[in-house]
């Protein structure tokens, strides 16, 4: 059976090999111990998406598994050291630029000040999501958090696309 496949801008392509992306949900726990603010970053100028906003993370090297890359990842973009983290959700979307499958995986545990290294912005978000705009691959997840935590309202406040 083939895999479902999530279009970023609703644009049918012919199928392409997806790359695999490491995507960490670092989340902080409120005083009873429930999950509560997750850390979104913007994309940083000079990538595609640029001043788009995501869950921190990127693409495996060779032979890494997801949970290397994510620590490699983490490490490059926010200077922090992942300790552990928890294979959470997956899913394959389809952008002009590739295919990707995202590997979202749960990150409580982690060490190190959070130290924007490559230019991007960061917030502790919780729903609705203010910061943005939203990646398209970001919105599932906030789907899914979302009826994880029974929130009904919106997912996020809509934002403008940055000015090309
Ligand atoms: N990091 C991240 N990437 C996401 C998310 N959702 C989503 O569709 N993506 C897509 C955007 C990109 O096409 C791809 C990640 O690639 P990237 O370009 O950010 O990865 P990278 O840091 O390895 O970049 P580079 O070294 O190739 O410049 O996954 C998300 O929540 N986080």
């Amino acid at each position: 059976m083939s895999e479902a496949v999530l279009s970023a801008d609703g644009v049918a392509r012919a199928e392409r090999p997806p790359v695999d992306v490491a995507v960490g949900v670092l989340l902080q726990r409120d005083a009873l111990g429930q999950e509560h603010a997750f850390l979104l970053t913007s994309r940083p100028p000079g990538k595609v998406y640029a001043g788009y906003w995501e869950f921190p993370g990127g693409k495996l090297e060779a032979g890494e598994s997801v949970h290397q890359a994510l620590v490699r990842e983490l490490q490059e973009e926010l200077g922090i050291t992942v300790l552990a983290s928890q294979p959470w959700r997956e899913m394959v979307m389809d952008y002009a630029h590739a295919r990707v499958r995202l590997h979202f995986r749960k990150v409580h545990d982690w060490q190190g000040e959070l130290q924007m290294r490559e230019g991007q912005q960061m917030a502790w978000e919780q729903l609705p999501v203010h910061s943005g705009p939203v990646l398209p691959g970001t919105i599932p997840v906030l789907e899914w958090l979302a009826q994880e935590r029974g929130h009904a309202g919106p997912r996020f406040i809509p934002v403008d696309p940055p000015a090309a």
